[in-house]
């Protein structure tokens, strides 16, 4: 035992000396002339000593006065005054289930400050419950970056590293990489990081026996609960709780009812009575916070996106590229950008990115096209742009709100209690007893912290805050709507506060139901298997009958199937008062909006689903409103952070969401390509048909990593005479020469002349085949010169090599190389091939790995060969004659490729 705690035992059952205690009823009070003398305590005219503000240890354990002074009189006068120290205070019984840390003397701080401290001592538990990854960057203090006990913030070195902050390590939070199911799972960040596994639903009839009677609209289903003003009602003694004000306990009162709710589970659950999370017997199972869980300083103002909305995008002397693991299934790569790179967008009709600039060859060498009708004068938009901040594209509409009204039209605070009790209502209604518990644990856990925060507010404090909070919205508005990555903020309740266009094209949930300005006819629950939920089930969001006519907003977790709910509560748990500059990156459901009408159709019907945001003009785009619109869930990877406001108090949530069509959703059969994989039929691009001949080169060593999945390439100089060719992946139709390549029809393959052989008579027809071909840089050889690589795929009518994902087909056994999914035909090395660019797939991105890659342009491949079955473009591959007198221009353009 230290000697200090021995003195303090000593000094604790040490009585001899109790010159001044109080016990007895009486005080030693000192005379003018320095005589002591007793008077009684119960005498009103002693004078009073004041009050210590603390307690020392050792008095306190005496329970005897003690002073403010260190050493205090007592313990100099017993010679212990090294060891005078504060003493630690009791518990309130509110506090009983915060981390003993939090209240450590000395800590005058809020506990959740001190976690660098206690990472040092590998006491640190955040993140290893292997359920999701919560990220931060590299800490800007040098004690967390040093301290190889941290195990879970190793400090990231992968190449995919990303930021939102240009040049600010500082401000770093949609870090990366881990957006992408490949690194999820591979990344040291996150081990054991684990996507959102099914649970099963609870059955109808246990959701419908939760459903108070009557609990309907302007109907309080907790009956006296909602009175506010009754403290008995919470789960804590808002009297022991010393608050200025009654706020905090009010609005955090909600999740002590949540916890207390959850006190109807079964005596299985190790929740108590009252749900306290104290009583868990491990403190990472449900997340609380441990010394060292809580890392940061709340006064490091970094966060995502505020920097780079206030800094310029840096200018341009690091083009940054998009670093992703695979377009298709990982939805983060339009937030994934290299640590120096400036940021980039996934541009959905937002014509404001500047493309980036295309570069011409000095060598033309290109056959000049008598047909080429300059093919794509209005430049496409490219979807990886190089992003400045005056570039952002801000509505061309003049915003309606100026910054400074904000501080004139705030009057009153917004009412957070209510907000928590439309949640409380909502999750008693939608979940489980099981699944409310662990969100009920999940908000108990930070309650502690929360009541630390709101303590000492008055009503100008909390009017502040909800300045603060506009003040703050406003500037995300401005970015929801240039960023073209859905996005979607809520307040601290998890109420929706803003949301991006593109959130809603991807969900069907318009922005006026979201903001609580329509009715929120929902029926969607996100029910088990593919059943959309059915209005007599009772959990529904239509909430409360006649909520039609007074809306409010939706909750964050009416968006997200239950799984996701729990998972976010349980990582809102960590972060709202965790790393001030940590994120969360996870993967969750989101729940598409489908009303009572919707559900009742006997088949869904994709167009009149997505009705719901046609009338905002925004159906069709870049066909992400399909996702999902089967079973009315889109599998999504997301990125979100909290934002504290000045009191520390957790004040909005932003998301940023992308969706995963990939592998991840098992195709069963092997045609099976989803609709998603078509590109949308009003193409966004509006791709003017290219018509480009060209040479193919002899074979030119490479000393790169190969793909192995063959492309002839266009000589760079021959790109010349295309300068308005953008940069991009593209599907066309090709032809070879057959002078010098013979395609075998009926086998699928072809037969080069050699130089000497006889040539096949040039009015043999060349065979039009699929393609599809990307123009650009290659960001993954970060090649210096632009150009064309098209890979030539079997015709439509043959089976498609590429239609399974590939790593489905190792997982089935399939031992080849994953490139010998691709078609392969035997070189055609110096054959003229014409090309005629037909459409447009996606932008080029750079990749966290040579397989990320192969598997999308294995996507590219499906992509492109769904599109060109369309009516549109069937003609073109169509074996028989090309006069036809319906399609002239078609007809005209076969003749093009044909003619050598
Ligand atoms: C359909 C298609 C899409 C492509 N997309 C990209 C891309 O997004 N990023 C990139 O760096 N390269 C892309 N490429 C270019 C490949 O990197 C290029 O074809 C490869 O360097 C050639 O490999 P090889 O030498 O094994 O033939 C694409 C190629 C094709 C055919
Ligand atoms: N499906 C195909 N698409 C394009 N080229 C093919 C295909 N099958 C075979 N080839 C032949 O492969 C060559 C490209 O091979 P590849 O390995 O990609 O390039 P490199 O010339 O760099 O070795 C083409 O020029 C062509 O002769």
């Amino acid at each position: 035992m230290p000697e200090t705690d021995k003195d303090e035992l000593r000094s604790a059952t040490d009585h001899s000396d109790h010159d001044s205690g109080e016990r007895n009823g009486s005080v030693d009070v000192k005379t003018e002339n320095g005589q002591k003398s007793a008077s009684s305590s119960k005498d009103p005219s002693r004078p009073r000593r004041k009050k210590a503000r603390r307690a020392c240890f050792a008095c306190q354990r005496a329970h005897l006065t003690c002073g403010d002074e260190r050493p205090c009189q007592r313990c100099i006068k017993r010679g212990l005054q090294d060891a005078c120290h504060d003493g630690v205070r009791k518990k309130a019984k509110y506090l009983h289930d915060a981390p003993d840390g939090a209240l450590a003397p000395g800590a005058g701080t809020p506990f959740y400050n001190q976690g660098t401290a206690a990472q040092s001592n590998g006491n640190n538990t955040f993140a290893q419950d292997g359920n999701t990854a919560i990220k931060t960057p590299q800490a800007s203090s040098s004690t967390a970056t040093t301290n190889n006990n941290n195990k879970f913030y190793p400090p990231s070195t992968t190449p995919y590293t990303t930021t939102f902050e240009p040049n600010q390590a500082s401000s770093q939070v949609l870090t990366d990489s881990t957006m992408n199911p490949g690194p999820f799972t591979n990344s040291p960040v996150s081990p054991t990081f684990s996507m959102s596994t099914a649970s099963a639903m609870p059955s109808i009839s246990q959701q419908t026996n939760e459903m108070a009677p009557g609990s309907g609209a302007g109907q309080n289903t907790f009956g006296a609960f909602f009175d506010p003003s009754d403290p008995a009602l919470f789960n804590f003694d808002l009297a022991s709780m010393n608050f200025g004000n009654r706020y905090g306990a009010l609005e955090f009162g909600m999740l002590g009812h949540m916890a207390t709710g959850a006190g109807d589970t079964p005596p299985s659950d190790n929740g108590g009575p009252r749900g306290s999370i104290s009583q868990r017997s491990n403190s990472q199972q449900f997340g609380t916070p441990a010394p060292g869980t809580f890392t940061d300083s709340p006064n490091q103002q970094t966060f995502m996106f505020n920097d780079s909305i206030l800094n310029e995008w840096p200018n341009g002397q690091n083009p940054g590229r998009v670093s992703v693991g695979s377009l298709y299934g990982q939805a983060g790569m339009h937030l994934l950008q290299q640590q120096d790179a400036p940021p980039h967008a996934f541009a959905i009709g937002s014509n404001n990115f500047a493309s980036s600039p295309s570069t011409t060859s000095p060598h033309a060498t290109v056959h000049a096209n008598p047909y080429d009708d300059s093919p794509m004068k209005a430049k496409p938009v490219i979807s990886t742009p190089h992003l400045r901040h005056q570039s952002l594209y801000t509505s061309s509409k003049r915003r309606t709100r100026e910054p400074s009204s904000i501080y004139e039209s705030v009057k009153e605070p917004y009412s957070y209690t209510s907000g928590f009790h439309k949640l409380t209502a909502f999750i008693q209604r939608r979940f489980t007893p099981q699944k409310r518990v662990r969100i009920a644990k999940a908000l108990a856990s930070i309650r502690p912290s929360f009541i630390a925060t709101t303590k000492t507010l008055n009503q100008d404090d909390l009017i502040f805050m909800e300045k603060c909070f506009q003040r703050t919205l406003w500037e995300y508005e401005d970015f929801i709507n240039a960023c073209g990555t859905p996005t979607i903020v809520c307040r601290r309740t998890g109420e929706v506060a803003a949301v991006g266009k593109e959130f809603s094209i991807l969900t069907g949930w318009k922005k006026e139901v979201l903001l609580g300005k329509e009715a929120n006819l929902n029926v969607n629950t996100g029910g088990g298997g593919s059943q959309m939920d059915t209005p007599s089930r009772g959990s529904l969001t239509p909430r409360y009958p006649g909520q039609e006519a007074n809306p409010s907003a939706v909750f964050l977790a009416e968006l997200l199937d239950d799984d996701s709910v729990i998972e976010f509560y349980e990582d809102f748990a960590r972060l709202a008062f965790g790393d001030s500059r940590g994120s969360v990156m996870n993967t969750c459901k989101l729940l598409k909006y489908k009303t009572k009408e919707d559900s009742e159709l006997v088949k869904p019907d994709e167009g009149r689903w997505n009705a719901h945001v046609s009338k905002g003009g925004i159906v069709g785009e870049a066909g992400m409103n399909r996702l999902g619109f089967k079973d009315g869930r889109v599998e999504c990877s997301y990125c979100w952070t909290v934002k504290r406001d000045v009191f520390d108090i957790p004040m909005l949530i932003v998301m940023n969401v992308s969706f995963s069509i990939s592998n991840k959703t098992p195709s069963k059969t092997k045609k099976c390509v989803p609709m998603a994989l078509e590109t949308p039929s009003r193409d966004p691009r509006q791709v003017r048909k290219s018509r480009i001949p060209f040479d193919c080169p002899d074979r030119i060593p490479a000393n790169k990593i190969q793909l192995g999945i063959p492309t002839a390439n266009i000589p760079p100089d021959g790109l010349a005479a295309y300068p308005s060719l953008a940069e991009g992946v593209y599907y066309g139709v090709v032809t070879l020469d057959p002078a010098k390549f013979v395609y075998n029809k009926d086998e699928s393959t072809g037969q080069s002349v050699t130089s000497g052989a006889a040539a096949t008579s040039s009015s043999e027809k060349a065979t039009i085949l699929p393609a599809v071909l990307s123009i650009g840089y290659n960001p993954f050889y970060k090649n210096e010169v632009k150009s064309i690589e098209i890979h030539i795929m079997p015709p439509l009518s043959s089976p498609s090599p590429t239609s399974i994902s590939i790593s489905n087909s190792s997982k089935s056994g399939n031992e080849n190389n994953d490139t010998d999914q691709f078609y392969k035909l035997p070189d055609f090395y110096s054959a003229t091939l014409n090309l005629l660019i037909l459409g447009y797939i996606r932008p080029e991105y750079d990749y966290v790995s040579r397989d990320a890659l192969v598997e999308d342009i294995r996507l590219d491949c499906e992509v492109a060969r769904k599109s060109l079955q369309r009516d549109a473009y069937v003609r073109y591959l169509a074996e028989d004659d090309d006069d036809d007198d319906d399609h002239v221009k078609e007809g005209e353009e076969r003749r093009w490729l044909r003619k050598f």
